[in-house]
């Protein structure tokens, strides 16, 4: 179009009027096929969010607790939750209109510059590669591996910025008034993560000055070739445009780097799907006893369980007992197949329900937090001891429980203890209820309540409860006290008084403390 306008000019009006209709026409084209490429890009960022947020949640969802404990997935899904947070997923895959754009334009400058030359697109398209080369490997030092040197101290830093801000941390931030402490770690990690990535930029500029030097070179050389064999100033404005045009092969800023996100998301996502395989089921047997037969389970290859032999019968109660870190909740984690032994064999016949020490607080309604959409709720809240908190609660069984949404409340401590075992009792049916720490929030009445629930329940299903309040399990049909790994004592509350060993010695202590409260 700019080749017939300036041929047409000044003398030949019909020539001039033609080369501008060309370029209105090229405009009005061009527009409209923006906007269809606007349209179909933001569509494009949606369906790749969802994708990346299908195979993920699909994946985690099918596979074992073990697997999402492995150290590589809480990474991997933590790059993802952090590249959600920090560059999110617009503009990511929609950058490819960009990059067709300039493509398009790139191609049609060769097409029009071999007109010229054989030779002057490919020496122009060298030229550009070159540096699109070191554009790419300048980034690549800067920020691709600058990012993964610096991670941990990036990391680190994001850390201690969320201590400021996410409460429940930001309480204890201010009440030990810990501010002045907080604010230089923060700087001290954020530095020595950019310093990575500012020595990393340094490194490849050497390479971006070479390849410059390259795009000149192609520029002197072409732009010389056409100044010396045109004639015509309409042969002049085309080339020249369609050489300065080239540059569209080379590298797109602002396409290159979010569609380089873009794949590396996908590809994460991928990894992490391809390794969190689904769980084995566990086989569903018609034993009627929970049997643990020379179970052994570490942590990282720190031995936790060293040979475990236990038999429970249907419909016993039995209690756990032990020091601190004896491997109490590992044991649970195994009896809700949470983990699965290093070696040994674990038998549970049922269901298994579970209250484990650190249960979900879910902001959803009461209703949901107990029974997840099934029948059963206000028994089971009620087997709980928890009606009362019904008088509480703004919207009853669907007031949300969480301070955070408009019109939820929040529980306290021991109310939220009765939800989660009001949620486990709904889900036992017939099979065992675990209880790590039950009463830990509970006050002394609403503890009592509690364990005289749990002795109604015995006999129907079979319960294991882990507790420090040896006042509470003593009431256990058995007690068995885990030492360096393995069961270290196993009886009624009488018989292990009478063998005068650790639980007699935690019993005696606890009891005497009491003693000295009462008497005070
Ligand atoms: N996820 C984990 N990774 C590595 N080590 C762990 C993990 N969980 C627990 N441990 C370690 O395993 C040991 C047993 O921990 P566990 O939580 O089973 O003890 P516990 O008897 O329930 O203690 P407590 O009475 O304090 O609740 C401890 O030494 C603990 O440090």
């Amino acid at each position: 179009a700019s080749g017939v306008l300036v041929a047409g000019l000044p003398d030949d009006p019909a020539q001039a009027t033609l080369g501008l209709a060309l370029f209105g026409t090229a405009l009005l084209v061009g527009t409209v096929l923006s906007a269809v490429l606007d349209h179909e890009a933001a569509v494009l960022d949606g369906r790749f969010a969802h994708a990346v947020h299908d195979t993920v949640a699909g994946a985690t969802l099918r596979t074992g607790a073990a697997n999402l404990a492995d150290p590589r997935t809480t990474k991997e899904l933590g790059a993802l939750a952090e590249f959600e947070r920090v560059d999110g997923f617009v503009g990511t895959v929609s950058a490819l209109k960009e990059l067709l754009r300039q493509r398009a334009t790139g191609v049609g400058a060769a097409v029009v510059l071999a007109t010229f030359a054989w030779w002057a697109p490919i020496v122009m398209f060298l030229g550009w590669r070159g540096l699109s080369f070191g554009v790419r490997k300048w980034l690549d030092h800067g920020m691709t591996l600058g990012a993964q040197q610096g991670e941990s101290a990036m990391r680190r830093a994001r850390y201690l910025r969320g201590l400021a801000v996410d409460s429940p941390a930001a309480k204890e931030i201010r009440v030990f008034g810990l501010a002045g402490w907080l604010v230089p770690l923060y700087r001290d990690s954020y530095l020595s993560a950019l310093k990575v990535v500012w020595a990393g930029r340094k490194l490849g500029m050497r390479t971006v000055f070479a390849a410059t030097g390259g795009v000149l070179l192609a520029h002197l050389v072409v732009l010389t070739a056409i100044a010396q064999t045109t004639t015509t100033p309409a042969e002049i404005v085309v080339y020249a445009q369609a050489v300065l045009s080239t540059s569209a092969l080379g590298y797109v800023f602002g396409a290159e780097i979010p569609l380089a996100r873009a794949r590396k998301v996908a590809e994460l996502a991928r990894t992490l799907a391809r390794r969190l395989t689904a769980a084995p089921p566990r086989p569903q047997v018609v034993a009627q006893a929970i049997q643990l037969t020379d179970v052994h389970f570490g942590y990282a290859g720190k031995p936790v369980l060293k040979g475990i032999d236990l038999t429970v019968p249907k419909g016993q109660s039995l209690a756990i007992v032990g020091e601190n870190g004896a491997g109490k909740s590992t044991l649970v984690n195994l009896l809700c197949g949470i983990h699965q032994p290093d070696s040994g064999e674990i038998v549970m016949p049922g269901k298994v329900s579970a209250i484990v020490q650190r249960f979900t607080r879910f902001e959803l309604s009461l209703k949901d937090n107990i029974g997840f959409g099934e029948e059963g709720v206000e028994e089971a809240l009620e087997r709980a001891g928890g009606l009362g908190l019904l008088e509480d609660l703004p919207h009853g069984w669907d007031t949300v429980l969480s301070s955070s949404h408009p019109n939820g409340r929040d529980l306290s401590g021991g109310q939220w203890q009765k939800v989660a075992l009001a949620r486990a009792l709904r889900a036992v049916e017939s099979g065992t209820l675990i209880m790590d720490e039950p009463s830990a929030n509970l006050d002394v009445l609403a503890e009592e309540e509690l364990f005289a629930r749990f002795s109604e329940l015995a006999g129907e299903i079979t319960t294991i409860l882990v507790s420090h309040r040896l006042a509470s399990v003593r009431h256990a049909d058995r007690i068995v006290v885990i030492a360096d790994g393995r069961i270290a004592e196993d009886g009624t509350h009488a018989e292990l008084m009478a063998a005068n060993g650790q639980y007699a010695a935690m019993y005696s202590l606890q009891a005497e403390r009491f003693a000295e409260v009462s008497h005070a």
